[in-house]
């Protein structure tokens, strides 16, 4: 979607307001958001990180299933990883339903990244 809509002026203040302007459209250099975005950055940047770590421990259990001889995927920790996150998305202020899809899309690519050693193609 590249809706515009020009900028208007608020009625109380004076102070222009940018309304449901296209993602392309650059920001005024005294807007607040670029701080604000330097700081998503940040935080961005520390998710990717944990993510990462996040992934190397999947090598792990990748390696011990493959010793152990378990399957990539056991559904029951699935769902108490699930719920896991919902809880904890409960008490952190974060919208349960966005906790629970986000773990389970991740999740599914994790099991893929275990089946990757446990079931490689030959
Ligand atoms: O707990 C496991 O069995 C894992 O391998 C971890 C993990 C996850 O990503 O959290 C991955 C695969 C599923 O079986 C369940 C959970």
């Amino acid at each position: 979607m590249r809706e515009i809509r020009s900028a208007g002026l608020a009625p109380k203040a004076g102070r222009v307001h940018f309304r449901r302007m296209s993602i392309d459209t650059p920001l005024p250099p005294e807007s607040r958001m670029h701080d604000l975005r330097k700081r998503i950055d940040a935080l961005d940047s520390r998710l990717v990180a944990l993510l990462a770590e996040r992934s190397r421990l999947i090598d792990e259990a990748a390696a011990i299933k493959l010793q152990e001889n378990l399957p990539a995927r056991i559904s029951t920790r699935v769902e108490e990883v699930a719920l896991n996150a919902r809880r904890r998305a409960e008490v952190e202020g974060l919208n349960p339903e966005l906790a629970e899809r986000l773990w389970r899309l991740m999740m599914e690519y994790f099991i893929a990244q275990e089946d990757a050693v446990l079931s490689p193609d030959p």
